[in-house]
């Protein structure tokens, strides 16, 4: 048992499905996996374990924020021996190129965080997705006939910014969406030689203020939750 997850060794699978919010990775299990089991209630923050297609996958809630997803990545690296990691999020389009409900897969995570000032100071680490992961997840969106766009993503720290013109910066330098955790996922995945990857469904549009309701982004979160989990078994751990 680690400090923020209550499973044993052996209780969670080499490959985890991330996601921001517990009740989306109790979602996924419910939905997609056979043979579930809870391995962690640690602050209602949930992982289960299941089948899909044959092969052993777990599905983590994240929670929001770098913060949040950096403890979680870190304990399912170092005390998991996890192999492979997926975010499975939602964004904010930045560009009207991307339009509501589209599916990102996020090539690198730009970030206002403080987190790798801290670890490379003076150096701008630029944190990347595992590319057999990465290619993976385009193949099979081609095969089954989704769209999906494959570019760069923002990590903000703040949901609420003060300085959203910052954002529209990044934007001008072709990111195309804002989220919250990619950014730490990439680098930790990296530190422990592991493959990570952030998939994530636009619910809302920074630029035509559209917004998702819930039940459409359930209905969209598919298309993201079958590209992540054949992506998932796709690439050997
Ligand atoms: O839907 P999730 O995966 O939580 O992702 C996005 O939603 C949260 C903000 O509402 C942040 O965590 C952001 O990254
Ligand atoms: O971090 C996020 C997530 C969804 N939508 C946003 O605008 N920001």
């Amino acid at each position: 048992m680690s400090i923020h997850i209550a499973a044993e060794k052996g209780q969670i699978a080499p490959r985890v499905l991330f996601p921001g919010d517990p009740l989306r990775a109790k979602w996924i299990a419910e939905t997609y996996l056979s043979d579930v089991s809870c391995y962690t209630e640690i602050r209602s923050m949930y992982g289960f374990t299941g089948t899909y297609k044959g092969e052993q996958i777990s599905v983590q809630g994240s929670g929001m924020g770098q913060a949040s997803a950096a403890i979680y990545a870190h304990e399912l690296f170092a005390e998991y021996d996890v192999q492979t990691l997926i975010r499975v999020g939602t964004c904010g389009a930045l560009t009207e190129k991307v339009k509501l409900r589209d599916v990102i897969v996020a090539m690198s995570a730009s970030t206002d965080s403080q987190m790798n000032r801290l670890r490379f100071h003076g150096i701008d680490y630029a944190p990347t997705a595992d590319y057999q992961l990465l290619r993976a997840a385009v193949d099979g969106a081609e095969a089954a006939g989704l769209n999906v766009h494959v570019g760069q993503v923002f990590s903000g720290d703040l949901f609420y910014n003060d300085r959203p013109e910052l954002v529209s910066r990044t934007a001008e330098y072709g990111v195309l969406g804002i989220e919250m955790e990619a950014s730490a996922l990439y680098t930790l995945a990296a530190k422990f030689g592991r493959r990570a990857l952030g998939i994530m469904t636009v619910s809302d549009h920074l630029i035509t203020k559209e917004v998702t309701s819930a039940e459409e982004r359930q209905s969209t979160f598919s298309e993201m939750i079958t590209i992540a989990l054949d992506a998932a078994i796709g690439v050997p751990v």
